[in-house]
């Protein structure tokens, strides 16, 4: 039977560079599903601590990440049936899924979950890895990045609207530490490819950047259908 290639769009960049919000959009403009990778990690990290489990511990970490339950609805997270959606953004959270997204075993028990991602009519990928593991045949590949104090202004806006008291020297070192981790890190670490565009945001608006993307997305697909 004739299979159908499911047209992937990868968006990988470092935190807080806009990677979500650009990748929720240019979904929802193409009528595309939309993977955030990142939650999976996170949703790791939550269960694991929620479990009393070392975020070093390898081999239960995997464990959980690959008994993992969690539903992906409308723009809302479950985490064994309870509403973890606001729960996994905070910042330690976040840091959590970075130490838990060092472990080896953990991406291995997460990738098949992240590639059943993709139908059709197409899917618009977040993270890290998109790219360079999970998505390596994407169509379009965009490394998307902004300055760490346009991150850590960005990261202190969004904590601030949602009520929370923050300090953005220590989101800066936060961001910094966690981008050195990832970038760092022996599999699948963050990284600009080859074949990725670079997108940097920092002095663009959100609107531009979506824009950007169709507009990269519009003559990949011209050229791959020429
Ligand atoms: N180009 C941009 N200009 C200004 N703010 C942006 C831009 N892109 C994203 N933001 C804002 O920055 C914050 C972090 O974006 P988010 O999508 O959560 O980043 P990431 O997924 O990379 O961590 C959000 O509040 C978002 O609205
Ligand atoms: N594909 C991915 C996605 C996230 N991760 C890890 C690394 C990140 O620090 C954490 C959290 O990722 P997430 O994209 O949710 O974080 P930010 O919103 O960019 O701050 O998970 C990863 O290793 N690979």
């Amino acid at each position: 039977m004739l299979e159908i290639p499911i047209p992937v769009i990868a968006i990988d960049g470092p935190s807080a560079s806009g990677k979500g919000t650009v990748a929720a959009r240019v979904a929802a403009a193409l009528g595309w599903h939309y993977l955030d990778s990142g939650a999976l990690y996170r949703l790791t990290a939550l269960a694991a601590r929620g479990r009393g489990i070392a975020l070093d511990d390898e081999f239960a970490v995997s464990r959980v990440a690959a008994q993992l339950d969690a539903t992906f609805l409308e723009g809302m997270i479950l985490l064994e049936g309870e509403d973890a959606t606001e729960l996994i953004r905070d910042e330690r959270v976040g840091e959590g899924a970075s130490q838990v997204a060092v472990l080896p075993a953990v991406r291995t028990a997460l990738l098949q979950r992240q590639r059943d991602f993709a139908k059709l009519p197409g899917l618009v990928a977040d993270g890290r890895d998109m790219g360079s593991v999970v998505f390596p045949d994407a169509s379009l590949k965009v490394f998307l990045t902004a300055g760490a104090a346009e991150r850590a202004s960005r990261r202190y806006k969004q904590l601030i609207a949602k009520g929370e008291s923050v300090n953005i020297a220590r989101i800066l070192e936060d961001i910094e530490q966690r981008d050195a981790r990832d970038k760092a890190r022996t599999v699948a670490p963050l990284q600009q490819l080859p074949d990725a565009r670079l997108l940097d945001t920092t002095e663009l608006s959100i609107d531009i950047a979506v824009q950007t993307v169709l507009d990269w997305w519009k003559s990949a697909s011209r050229n791959a259908f020429a």
